[in-house]
């Protein structure tokens, strides 16, 4: 049975309570908070080393951090399994590709609708059992859908891994989103693309939030699209979170601007030409 939990308007889908990370020596993350709201884009910006995927990890399971709490739909998730919290709707897509390279687009997406019925949804097994092939027709149909959403049909047979690395991408996103979850994270979904695919990618994430009711927290380096598509951004800076807020203020902090952009206070101006 599931257990009740506190739900509204008001509760954050997402809290991240004073969380830090240590690896050996290595502090991660220090005494990072911040919440994410339902159905916004909140993106995790910061230079490179600076504790954004760490701080994922921590969220999908991935990593436990060694102090702090994080919280899903008010439930404390901190020391939960990752499969666990991919059960309760969180899901997820990596950095580096994670696809089944030798399996078919079709495998791919299939595997994520799997892993929603292993997920404790005993309810959908139940039935599996019992009527298989209505289940199965189901589940194909969902697939479908995201096939036609992702603009995918064209490959759905082709084997994964000999595709262009933007249309993995796309694949990926597509697996994740199998999952149905309530929140998506994003691990630089944008990296690696070309001008034209990050658009396409934006356009994705944009209606995954829209239409599909997603809220999304994504880490990526484009700046352009953090800022194009982010309700709110967290930046952080070896570890630290440095600002938050919507985009525009988190471009016009000093510190941030310091920190991260590298724009320095002293920036050399040019000299006005002279007005005849
Ligand atoms: N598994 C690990 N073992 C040891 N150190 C780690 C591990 N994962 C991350 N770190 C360290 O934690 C710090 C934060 O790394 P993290 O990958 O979270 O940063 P990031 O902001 O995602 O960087 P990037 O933009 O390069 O992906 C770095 O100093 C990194 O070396």
């Amino acid at each position: 049975m599931r257990e009740s939990v506190r739900v509204d308007a008001e509760t954050p889908i997402l809290e991240a309570e004073r969380v830090s990370l240590r690896f050996g020596g290595v502090r991660a993350l220090t005494d990072v908070s911040f919440a994410v709201r339902r159905g916004e884009i909140f993106s995790i910006i910061g230079p490179n080393g600076a504790g954004k995927t760490s701080m994922v990890n921590c969220v999908s399971g991935r990593y436990r951090p060694t102090e702090g709490r994080i919280l899903f739909e008010g439930r404390d998730i901190t020391r939960m399994p990752t499969r666990r919290r991919a059960a309760l709707g969180i899901g997820r897509t990596f950095q580096n590709l994670a696809l089944f390279g030798h399996m078919t687009v079709l495998d791919n997406i299939m595997v994520g609708r799997h892993h929603l019925l292993r997920s404790g949804f005993l309810r959908g097994m139940v039935y599996w059992l019992g009527g298989a092939q209505r289940e199965e027709i189901a589940h194909r149909r969902e697939v479908e859908e995201i096939i036609d959403f992702l603009e995918i049909q064209h490959v759905r047979k082709a084997v994964a891994g000999q595709l262009p690395y933007g249309l993995r991408k796309r694949v990926e996103l597509a697996r994740a989103v199998a999952l149905r979850p309530k929140l998506i994270l994003l691990d630089e979904p944008m990296a690696g693309m070309n001008l034209e695919e990050k658009e396409d990618m934006a356009r994705y994430i944009l209606d995954l939030n829209e239409e599909w009711g997603m809220t999304v927290l994504m880490i990526e380096h484009d700046m352009g699209v953090v800022m194009d598509i982010s309700q709110r951004v967290m930046v952080l800076d070896f570890g630290r979170k440095i600002a938050e807020g919507p985009p525009e203020a988190v471009l016009a902090d000093e510190h941030v601007k310091r920190a991260y952009l590298g724009e320095a206070d002293e920036a050399v101006s040019e000299p006005e030409e002279a007005v005849a």
